[in-house]
């Protein structure tokens, strides 16, 4: 199991990224969803043993993976927000190279490229240049390099970014399919990445958490509190500074909002079933 106990992450000059935040992971898919900012790749890059707490514990097992991250290094799949590969190599060198990195033997890195290759669907163009492959390409050669070691726990930042929307459902139920049996941690700001797939939910803003558990609970937390109303497009201006609004939809002269309120908020507004959307906004704001 990892633990990230009361991690405190503060970058020179600046406020505090991660602010006093517990997070404990057991098998299963955790969607970290939060705004710009909110210190979702801090914190990720603290659990892959990539940057160290300015104050707090990173425990896997029980032991301390602050000052002995080997453990835990050897347990991760780290799939970073910027990640980078060297453009002349080909798919299949690229991660040849990184699975020796990882000490795997030759003969076992091979059949997992391999593999890795064809889960990723890249097989048809393992043998070209990395130069030349495409955002949603690289992506996934990201998401291959993630899985080189067999790990138990997967850590991604933002894995989507990038991919079209059939490698995004594909990717999603990948992670899935892998969440049975270990910890996987996905970072987003895109609520419909995790609302498919996520066994449990952690809403982070401003460094602290602000929701974490089952994203039934989150949805319901805002049942009675989600209305449909229309407005006509002069008033919308108005209405967006009274109101949190969670969607928009123009049909013909008018506008169809979609706005959280404690109360019914005008005469005409019927009150609809929330989703994570609505949820999300309503504890990010
Ligand atoms: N290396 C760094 N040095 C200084 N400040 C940093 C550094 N990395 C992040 N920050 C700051 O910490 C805060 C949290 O950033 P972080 O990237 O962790 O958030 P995030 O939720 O991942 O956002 P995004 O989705 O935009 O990446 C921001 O104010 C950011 O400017």
């Amino acid at each position: 199991m990892l633990e990230l106990i009361d991690i405190t992450k503060v970058y020179k000059g600046q406020k505090r990224a991660v602010d006093g935040l517990t997070l404990r992971l057991g098998p299963g898919l955790v969607g970290l969803l939060g705004p710009n900012g909110a210190g979702k790749s801090s914190l990720l890059r603290i659990a892959a043993t990539v940057t160290r707490p300015t104050r707090g514990q990173v425990r896997f097992d029980g032991a301390d993976a602050v000052t002995r991250p080997a453990p835990l290094r050897r347990a991760l799949g780290y799939l970073p927000q910027d990640f980078g590969v060297y453009p002349h190599l080909t798919g299949q060198e690229f991660l040849t190279y990184l699975a020796a990195v990882r000490g795997l033997s030759h003969r076992s890195a091979r059949a997992r490229v391999g593999e890795l290759l064809d889960l990723v669907n890249l097989a048809h163009a393992a043998k070209r240049p990395l130069g030349g492959y495409s955002g949603g390409m690289l992506r996934r050669v990201g998401i291959a390099q993630a899985l080189l070691a067999d790990p138990r726990v997967i850590v991604v930042d933002e894995p989507t970014a990038g991919l079209d929307p059939e490698e995004r459902v594909r990717f999603r139920n990948l992670l899935s399919d892998l969440s049975a049996d270990r910890s996987v941690l996905l970072s987003t700001h895109i609520v419909s990445d995790v609302e498919s797939v996520a066994t449990r939910i952690v809403v982070m803003a401003a460094g602290r958490i602000r929701f974490d558990g089952d994203p039934g609970d989150l949805v319901r937390s805002v049942a009675g509190h989600v209305w449909e109303l229309p407005v006509a497009p002069a008033d919308l201006p108005g209405v967006q500074q009274r109101m949190p609004v969670t969607r928009q939809i123009r049909t013909g002269g008018h506008v169809r909002v979609r706005v959280l309120a404690t109360q019914r908020p005008a005469p005409d507004a019927t009150p609809v079933a929330p989703d994570l959307s609505d949820a999300y906004l309503a504890v990010t704001r």
